[in-house]
């Protein structure tokens, strides 16, 4: 029967990794020969001068513990002693000094015990307390019993042991990470923000504070709107709106009723009183993207609203006022723009009070790794990967050599197509063939190679070759498809003429 009982005892001790479930699957064995109402399973620590309960399993729960009871040293000198017996009886509780102290302070309901020592190395490193509520339970036939599981439990103990540090360790390593992660991810979601945005950042803590108009400077995609977003989120209207406008997106006609609003009747159509982003943005920040692409005309009537602080609805004669930041954002050179008087030199003057310029991604392109795994990540996210896809050391040197035309809308775009053709990695991409040299840009009208298999006498259905050159279009512009450098400036076409002809061939 001894037999038996040890090997299925040792069974259930060996029958899971974690402590807690070991000892439960022990237990439910072992009270069916024991008169047990719990175990419990703590460590000595000389380190700590205390005693730590790792487990504790009774008839209602069975859990893990990272409960601690300092000792005294006189109750130190107790435990240090060697010869003290492997397994020991204590019928009373209360009249053992250290066990008597200790035990209540985790399981109060305890009335005598068996203590059977868990020792390694030569060294004590705790105890297991079979322990029932009422005093006088135990006698030596239930101490002969289990003494033979005191190596199993030693051994299990150590190896769980080592275990929690090793998740300790491998929790500090992740925290360390996360925290290198937001240094580098900075809190406003600007990836670089320690790299090559820092110049750029320490322009942004400057200014948020103070209600200065703000005009980002930069090529498409760059990041201007990250910038804008980061300046507000650090501004004392970061619980205001931030409202966005692509001034190159509204037709002219529209300008006007969508910036400032309207009031009711104002012209047909028009049955209720509709605020324009002026005035949604009030309290907060405007961020007007594009500036360079508006009409003359609207400069001037902006240039009055940012003076004057204040909007007139379309059809209303009211002023309503306005507490807003603005920031401005182009990638056109406006400099240039007013010696050619396109661009008003007032509302220059009053837009570039203070300049940031977002350097392009060729120009930073040590932020180029930490992108493609802030992009990695979130794409996996998007798409539910269970894993990250890898990116092999040739194919990121791949992505650090590319010219960017489109910087880091490009890149994400890049990245996307390379997830979606292989979820699983290693990704692999597909860049423009042709490396546009540093100092080209593509003009309208320029020739592009589509698919030079094509220009054969092998003829497509016409739709298949629009329909790839579009394509072609939007990868070279990073997906923009308004505004100057975007698709339908470059394909020569109106941009919502390009936008249904794409739905139409199922391209968006
Ligand atoms: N530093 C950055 N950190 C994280 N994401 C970035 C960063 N820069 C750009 N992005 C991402 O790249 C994309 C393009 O950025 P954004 O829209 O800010 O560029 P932009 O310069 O305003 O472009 P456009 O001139 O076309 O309006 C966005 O998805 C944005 O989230």
């Amino acid at each position: 029967m001894k037999e038996q009982f040890y090997y299925q005892a040792t069974q259930c001790l060996c029958s899971s990794l974690s402590l807690e479930v070991a000892l439960q699957n022990y237990y439910e064995y072992v009270k069916q020969y024991l008169p047990i109402d719990g175990i419990f399973l703590n460590i000595y620590r000389p380190e700590h001068a205390d005693i730590q309960f790792l487990a504790h399993v009774n008839e209602q729960q069975a859990v893990a513990l990272d409960k601690q009871v300092k000792i005294s040293a006189e109750m130190e000198q107790v435990l240090q002693q060697n010869d003290r017996p492997a397994i020991r009886i204590i019928n009373d509780i209360h009249l053992d000094k250290v066990t008597s102290f200790v035990a209540p302070q985790v399981i109060p309901e305890i009335g005598s015990v068996i203590l059977l020592r868990m020792i390694s190395d030569n060294t004590h490193l705790g105890v297991v307390g079979f322990y029932a509520k009422q005093a006088g339970q135990f006698k030596p036939l239930h101490a002969d019993l289990i003494e033979p599981h005191k190596d199993t439990f030693s051994l299990i103990t150590a190896f769980n042991l080592r275990g929690r540090n090793l998740l300790k360790a491998n929790q500090v390593l992740s925290q360390e990470n996360d925290n290198l992660k937001r240094a580098m991810f900075s809190p406003d979601g600007v990836v670089g923000a320690d790299g090559g945005l820092k110049k750029v950042m320490v322009q942004v803590d400057a200014i948020a504070a103070l209600n200065t108009s703000v005009l980002m400077l930069g090529e498409t995609g760059c990041g201007k709107e990250v910038i804008a977003n980061a300046i507000h989120a650090k501004s004392n209207r970061a619980d205001k709106p931030f409202i966005k406008v692509n001034c190159g997106a509204i037709p002219e006609t529209l300008l006007d009723s969508e910036l400032f609003g309207y009031e009711k009747g104002a012209f047909t159509g028009a049955e209720t009183r509709k605020a324009g982003y002026f005035e949604q943005a009030n309290g907060g920040t405007i961020f007007l993207d594009e500036i360079g692409e508006l009409p003359l005309s609207a400069q001037v009537r902006l240039l009055r609203v940012l003076q004057n602080s204040s909007i007139t609805r379309v059809g209303g004669h009211e002023n309503v006022d306005l507490n807003i930041r603005v920031i401005a954002a182009t990638h056109r050179n406006l400099q240039a723009m007013v010696h050619e008087k396109t661009f008003r030199e007032d509302l220059w003057y009053r837009l570039s009070v203070f300049p940031i310029e977002i350097p392009a991604l060729r120009q930073r392109r040590s932020d180029i790794p930490l992108l493609v795994q802030y992009f990695i990540e979130t794409l996996a996210a998007k798409f539910n990967l269970e894993q990250l896809p890898r990116v092999m050391p040739e194919q990121l040197a791949m992505l650090n050599n590319y010219n960017w035309p489109g910087n880091v809308r490009e890149l994400i775009n890049v990245l996307e197509r390379a997830i979606i053709q292989k979820p699983m990695g290693p990704l692999s991409f597909d860049l423009l063939q042709a490396q546009p040299d540093e100092n080209t840009t593509i003009k309208t009208g320029q020739t592009i190679v589509v698919d030079p298999s094509y220009a054969s006498d092998k003829l497509v259905p016409l739709d298949t070759m629009i329909g790839k050159y579009i394509s072609h279009a939007m990868r070279i512009t990073g997906g923009k498809l308004y505004g100057p450098a975007g698709a339908a400036e470059l394909l020569d076409i109106n941009p919502n003429t390009l936008k249904s002809k794409m739905k139409k061939l199922g391209l968006c």
